[in-house]
């Protein structure tokens, strides 16, 4: 049963029932456009303190969602609690002093040309109609916090897209917001510059223990700063877990797919020549991530089971400050007696064993 409280504006606002101090609650949100579900049933929380990192291809639902979060978007049904707050059929007036606790990143950053670095950072804040002294302190604080204070006097145009990015994020934190929600704020930028970006995340993340949500469609992005990861497709989320045990153990294809780019693969030459039935090798693929990932494994298998195996390919990753290791293995045919011995010893440490096929000869 909901229980009513008095927003900032005035009326009346549903408090989560479940209680939950959660930054974002989304109860089995629905929005159809026509014939496509743009959101099929999502349900996540974004925990205070934490990092979510939504991922998914183009289409699967991440601009409607992040739309029904600040009250751009109603859905059809479900629920979408902010602090506990419930705002998804609430009105403009209601809605504007919960949307600023939501500090947006963009990807096209959004700034005022007209405006110099300072003023774009205290923008919120005029709307807010905080006097301009407040307003300046603060944007001297933020452009402090982002590396900038040296252009608080120069315009947009005169900063590269990384510093323009920079201003944003200061921007988006100027109303010292309960989550900061970043919507592909790197998908514009060069790679080195990608990394400095996500490194201030982090490091906002860190020292003020500010909440982020990144929408993203890059796994590279959720690798470098996500806690946890929540993956879209089709209006649903498919999977979600910690960064480290997703990357370590992917549940859907989708999932699969888009961590293809940064997990090591089979090379592809020598995946056109797997066959099935009998050959010169057996090639394995291994999965192993956290403890398991830690011990000798390979130095352990060939002191326990004879016979002989060759790397391939493969190598071992950290998420997360966790070993996550993908190991391609050939065992010649002067093995294979004992192929079934080292696939249980393997699965008995904990890795996760396939045998994808066989070569006609060495790879
Ligand atoms: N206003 C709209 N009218 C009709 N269809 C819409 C509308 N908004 C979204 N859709 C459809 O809903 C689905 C989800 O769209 P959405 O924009 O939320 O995906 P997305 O993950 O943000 O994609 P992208 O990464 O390309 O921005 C898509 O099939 C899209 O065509």
């Amino acid at each position: 049963m909901n229980q009513h409280v008095a927003a900032e504006a005035g009326d009346p606002v549903a408090i989560d029932p479940a209680g939950s101090i959660d930054v974002v609650r989304l109860v089995d949100l629905k929005r159809r456009f026509g014939a496509t579900a743009a959101l099929d049933g999502v349900s996540l929380t974004v925990k205070k303190g934490e990092i979510l990192g939504i991922i998914g291809r183009s289409g699967a639902g991440k601009s409607t969602l992040i739309r029904c979060l600040n009250g751009l978007e109603r859905p059809d049904s479900g629920e979408v609690f902010i602090e506990g707050r419930e705002i998804s059929r609430l009105g403009e007036r209601e809605l504007q002093p919960l949307r600023r606790r939501i500090g947006m990143v963009f990807q096209h950053f959004n700034l005022l040309s007209a405006k110099t670095v300072e003023d774009n950072v205290a923008l919120p804040l005029k709307i807010e109609g905080r006097p301009r002294a407040e307003r300046m302190a603060r944007a001297t604080e933020l452009l402090q916090l982002v590396g900038l204070s040296e252009k608080a006097k120069a315009y947009p145009a005169s900063l590269s897209g990384g510093q323009k990015q920079r201003v944003g994020i200061a921007r988006a934190l100027a109303a010292r917001p309960a989550l900061l929600l970043s919507d592909e704020a790197t998908s514009a930028l060069d790679p080195e510059t990608t990394r400095s970006i996500l490194a201030l995340l982090k490091d906002i993340n860190s020292r003020l223990g500010l909440t982020i949500l990144l929408i993203t469609h890059e796994m590279e992005v959720i690798r470098s700063i996500a806690d946890r990861v929540a993956v879209i497709d089709a209006g649903r989320i498919v999977e979600e877990g910690a960064v480290w045990q997703v990357f370590a153990n992917p549940k859907s294809e989708i999932t699969r797919s888009l961590l293809g780019g940064i997990r090591p693969q089979l090379p592809p030459g020598i995946a056109s020549q797997l066959a099935a039935g009998e050959g010169a090798e057996t090639i394995l693929r291994i999965d192993v991530a956290g403890e398991a990932a830690r011990g000798p494994l390979l130095s352990d298998l060939s002191a326990t089971v004879p016979g002989p195996f060759r790397l391939v390919h493969g190598g071992v990753d950290h998420v997360q400050q966790q070993p996550v290791g993908t190991l391609f293995l050939a065992i010649p045919r002067a093995g294979a007696a004992q192929l079934a011995q080292k696939i249980s010893f393997l699965k008995d440490r904990g890795a996760r064993v396939e045998v994808l096929g066989h070569v006609a000869g060495p790879v």
